[in-house]
């Protein structure tokens, strides 16, 4: 218990020497471009550069140091039908410091505890934050399992590198993720549609007020055990279109797992749910090149990627479309599976499957013309979720959903694919990943 304080306490809020290697480091190179700018001109960065945290010698993790201390106070895992999301944790929690001086030091594993933080450290006045959300499964042998987690890990450090917070090595975390699932395997009932929600979290933690790149960080993981999103069978959701405020915008960071991006959502759909929408759909005006028209793009959901199943008005041949990865989108790992089990299972069966950029003139077009078959919204914590309809400038837009039934045959189709190999029901296949 003692090593496990000292590893979330002061340490890294108390100590300032990583400031310094700022501090030094920082007036060099502004030395260096002022010398460059003297000879020819500095030109103008067309793309972001990769912070100093890229050095693979600050990302690598030594997953032989992990220590792992167990509580002494065990809980009694919630009983199933009480699960609610992220209210009740495990027994532990995973966590790792990095300094811009020495990198990743050793992982712990220690009882689930507070974090204690300098009031000056910088994630709480700059939002140095990012995270991600994933899900272990038990299988009917009582194997826990993973569902693409090199994905998380992969996006986890696209959206670290954003905020000049420092990447990671991802496989050895994910080795660090496999223990800790070991030991908290208990917390995850052998039920399908029951899980253990994980939520590894980055934060910066220099003590500062200066806005620059935090010299410290610590990586930690907590896990909560979940039950079906729809215990009771789908219920289909309807959306409020926002057309008074927007999510992301191109150049943006809504392709990042920030924290940032999420508060700002919450006043939107607010005021959806008292107009009586379950959630908000985001939406992004731009005008279309080709016809030169202003139009309204659709983009995402609060925590999920939108699909629409649409027929051809000349063909009749269905398309499932959902927006491109543009940059102001989150790249869902279920939007991902999605795409590709569509494109290997439904293109042969006829339907054309695209990421573009589809308008809500379009969706408002197709469900006035009996064209629009289905809409659904896909993410890690419903897998998929079907929507009845979508309200948009005062009208409600009916999304091909009959009205006894709460979710259409492709909506079903890909959570029963995608469910079976999370719960390794398809034998064998490499997005399940035995722990
Ligand atoms: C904004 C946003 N879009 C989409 C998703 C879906 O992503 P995933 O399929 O990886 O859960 C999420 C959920 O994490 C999200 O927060």
């Amino acid at each position: 218990m003692a090593s496990s304080l000292r590893t979330l306490l002061p340490r890294t809020t108390t100590k300032h020497i990583t400031r310094h290697s700022h501090h030094h480091r920082i007036p060099l190179q502004c030395l260096l471009n002022q010398q460059r700018s003297y000879s020819t001109p500095t030109p103008t960065p067309t793309r972001l550069e990769a912070p100093d945290a890229s050095d693979p010698k600050l990302s690598a993790i030594d997953t032989s140091t992990l220590t792992i201390t167990k509580t002494t106070t065990p809980k009694t895992p919630t009983p199933h039908n009480e699960l609610i999301f992220g209210r009740t944790f495990t027994d532990h929690m995973l966590s790792l410091e990095w300094t811009a001086e020495s990198g990743w030091l050793a992982p712990n594993i220690t009882p689930y505890q507070n974090l204690s933080l300098d009031p000056a450290t910088c994630v709480l006045h700059y939002a140095f934050e990012a995270f991600e959300g994933m899900k272990a499964y038990k299988d009917k042998n009582g194997h826990v399992r993973l569902f693409r987690p090199d994905k998380n890990m992969a996006r986890l450090n696209r959206s670290v590198a954003r905020i000049a917070l420092p990447t990671f090595d991802g496989p050895k975390m994910i080795d660090l993720i496999k223990e800790f699932c070991r030991l908290e395997s208990r917390f995850i009932p052998q039920t399908k549609g029951y899980s253990l929600y994980l939520r590894p979290n980055m934060i910066g933690t220099q003590r500062t007020l200066g806005v620059g790149p935090p010299g410290s960080a610590l990586l930690y993981l907590i896990a909560s055990p979940v039950g079906p999103y729809y215990p009771t069978g789908f219920k289909a959701i309807s959306l409020e279109a926002t057309t008074y405020a927007v999510r992301a915008w191109p150049g943006g960071v809504g392709a990042s797992k920030l924290g940032a991006n999420y508060a700002p959502c919450i006043v939107p759909q607010m005021q959806a749910a008292r107009r009586g929408f379950q959630q908000n759909l985001w939406l992004f005006e731009d005008v279309d090149p080709e016809t030169g028209r202003k139009e309204d793009f659709v983009t995402e959901v609060g925590t999920m990627n939108l699909f629409a199943c649409i027929r051809d008005e000349k063909t009749g041949q269905p398309e499932l479309v959902t927006a491109p990865l543009d940059g102001t989108i989150l790249e869902g790992v279920v939007r991902d599976s999605i795409l590709t089990l569509a494109r290997e299972r439904l293109v042969p069966q006829g339907w054309a499957v695209n990421e573009r950029r589809f308008t809500m003139r379009e969706v408002v077009e197709a469900s006035s013309e009996g064209r629009l078959m289905e809409v659904f919204g896909s993410g890690t914590a419903a897998v998929v979720s079907p929507v009845r309809s979508i309200g948009y400038q005062g009208q409600m837009i009916s999304c091909g959903l009959p009205e006894d039934k709460e979710v259409g045959p492709v909506t079903l189709q890909m959570k029963d694919w995608i469910e079976g190999i999370q719960y390794g029901e398809e034998e064998g296949h490499a997005w399940s990943w035995k722990v």
